[in-house]
């Protein structure tokens, strides 16, 4: 089914708040380089609908993306806009990342009504968040608190917050500053201490192989030392099995030239290990940035990644 839509580009989006913010983001960058008119398709994911549980628990990151992949399958649309941390690392046979934008702020933030920073939270403090690698690496930095699941979009989980179901909450800081909610970030986290997860903070577009035209104009929006990172950073979550069940952090950064990739992977149950590795490199091109992955988690694997994750 292909619907006649030659005159423009179509953006599938999913309807956040944050979504829509990425979408538009992109429409007016294409804008400035397109004559073709560019409009946003908004959809509900599975994903979407499902905000209530733990995401790994019930199938994973690819409901946020497999709604909108199957608009570009159908000619709905043409592109996808996704937060990159959110695309599974291997896309389903005939999709391809046609551009990943230059990074946002990586970092992980802290949010709080009381109190200015993770070490300043009292003994047994509630903390709320989202992800099981930030619970691990909680953990391992404050071994008293109390760290409880927390879930929802940006609103719902500054309103769990101000509620006062939690004395702090940790999320992206990426998205906090889309939105212009920046006032609300007490403290981000260094990114060796709380290490980011792969893609976090760059906005990664998907399209169909076969769009030609539409690569080559998105071609121009991608940024090389965001992919060639990101690519490194994913490759180490594709090395150790890609599960979003898995609490991996990966997070490479450039120093004078050169690539510093920092990973850290943790228990999913109560066991406080956090193994963690840095590998760097010269890094000029795909093939390189994704041996660093790979180098990054064989370090990972020779220090047990492998007991760690069998429990899974
Ligand atoms: N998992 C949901 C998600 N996907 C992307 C972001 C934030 C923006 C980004 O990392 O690009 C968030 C929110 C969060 O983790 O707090």
């Amino acid at each position: 089914m292909t619907t006649d839509t030659s005159s423009s580009w179509v953006i599938a989006t999913r309807e956040s708040r944050l979504a829509l913010w990425q979408a538009h983001h992109v429409q007016a960058l294409l804008r400035s380089r397109t004559s073709r008119h560019v409009e946003l398709l908004g959809m509900t994911t599975r994903g979407d609908q499902i905000l209530d549980r733990t995401l790994s628990k019930v199938g994973g990151k690819g409901l946020f993306v497999k709604e909108l992949e199957v608009a570009l399958e159908e000619g709905r649309a043409h592109l996808a806009v996704h937060s990159l941390k959110d695309v599974p690392m291997d896309l389903p046979p005939g999709f391809v990342l046609a551009a990943i934008l230059e990074r946002e702020d990586p970092r992980d933030a802290f949010v709080s009504a009381r109190h200015a920073s993770l070490a300043e939270l009292p003994e047994a403090a509630r903390v709320g968040t989202s992800s099981l690698r930030r619970m691990v690496q909680l953990r391992a930095l404050r071994p008293d608190l109390r760290i409880e699941p927390l879930r929802g979009n940006l609103d719902t989980r500054l309103r769990k917050l101000d509620e006062g179901q939690y004395d702090a909450i940790v999320l992206a800081a990426a998205g906090l500053k889309r939105l212009g909610l920046e006032a609300r970030i007490r403290c981000v986290f260094d990114a060796d201490e709380m290490i980011p997860a792969a893609g976090q903070g760059a906005l990664g577009i998907e399209v169909r192989a076969e769009q030609t035209e539409l690569r080559e104009l998105l071609a121009g929006l991608n940024h090389e030392p965001t992919w060639l990172a990101a690519h490194a950073e994913r490759a180490v979550s594709r090395a150790l099995g890609g599960s979003c069940s898995m609490p991996l952090a990966a997070h490479a950064v450039w120093s004078g030239g050169r690539l510093v990739l920092n990973v850290a992977l943790g228990a999913a149950d109560d066991r406080p290990t956090v193994l963690r590795a840095r590998v760097e490199g010269e890094v000029r091109d795909l093939p390189a940035a994704e041996a660093l992955g790979l180098q990054a988690a064989a370090q990972l694997r020779a220090q047990g990644a492998e007991q760690l994750l069998a429990a899974h």
